[in-house]
């Protein structure tokens, strides 16, 4: 079974998405740390994010740079955003991407172009949201747990400006497939957001094993 699991910066999509590989026992990628790794492999070359030729030299990183606690900084998740904008570093991306969900068994994939363009065959396919405001405090929050300080104000507006990005580039921008559905967790816990992400999922199965 292939679930795909998109939704704008913070919105919890990647929770959800790993509790489902866990409650359906498959494994997981999170595809917003591939972005966030050319992102970062570009500015460790000196490179310049909005130069399509540099981010596309930066699409051969190391694979332990996927390890690297600096991917999870906001000013990396922003150099994600401009890199990924490049259609060259989109393809690029794409068959490691395909690879992953054609294994065997299936898996989930969370991301912003999951359920549209790298897997739209999927048999389940959720668009996980939260309010601005609720996404802000959520990261803010995460990034207190971690020792870290964080504004408010520059968090939100860093998110709205991601947000922005990807949902108006020309290639693969954010948005909801067609056929997938809304979850907007905004005011549920985490618990309550995976049990109908889970209700979601088993409908959605269901429904395609009827037609
Ligand atoms: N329903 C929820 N209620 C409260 N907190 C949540 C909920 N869902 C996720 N969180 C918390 O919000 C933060 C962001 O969640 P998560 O990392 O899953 O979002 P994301 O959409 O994958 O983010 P990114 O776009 O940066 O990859 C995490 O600290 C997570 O624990
Ligand atoms: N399928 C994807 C996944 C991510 N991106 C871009 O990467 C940025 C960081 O992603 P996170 O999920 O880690 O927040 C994101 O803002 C997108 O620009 C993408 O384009 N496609």
């Amino acid at each position: 079974m292939i679930i795909a699991v998109d939704g704008p910066a913070a919105s919890g999509k990647g929770t959800i998405a790993r509790a489902l590989a866990k409650h359906y026992g498959l494994p997981h990628l999170d595809t917003g740390l591939l972005y966030r790794a050319v992102g970062l492999s570009v500015a460790q070359a000196g490179g310049n994010a909005r130069d399509a030729g540099d981010a596309l030299a930066a699409c051969g990183f190391d694979d332990a740079l996927l390890a690297d606690p600096r991917l999870r900084d906001e000013a990396t998740a922003a150099l994600a955003s401009i890199v990924s904008a490049h259609a060259e570093v989109r393809a690029a991306l794409m068959a490691r991407q395909r690879a992953f969900a054609a294994q065997p068994g299936g898996a989930v994939l969370d991301g912003r172009d999951i359920g549209t363009v790298i897997v739209p065959q999927a048999d389940a396919k959720l668009f996980v949201t939260a309010s601005p405001e609720v996404r802000a405090q959520r990261r803010l929050a995460e990034m207190r747990a971690h020792g870290l300080t964080g504004d408010r104000a520059t968090l939100t507006a860093e998110i709205a400006a991601r947000d922005e990005r990807d949902r108006n580039r020309a290639n693969a921008p954010l948005r909801c497939a067609d056929d997938a559905d809304l979850l907007d967790t905004s005011e549920m816990a985490i618990d309550a957001a995976v049990r109908q992400a889970i209700a979601l999922v088993d409908a959605q199965v269901e429904r395609r094993r009827q037609r």
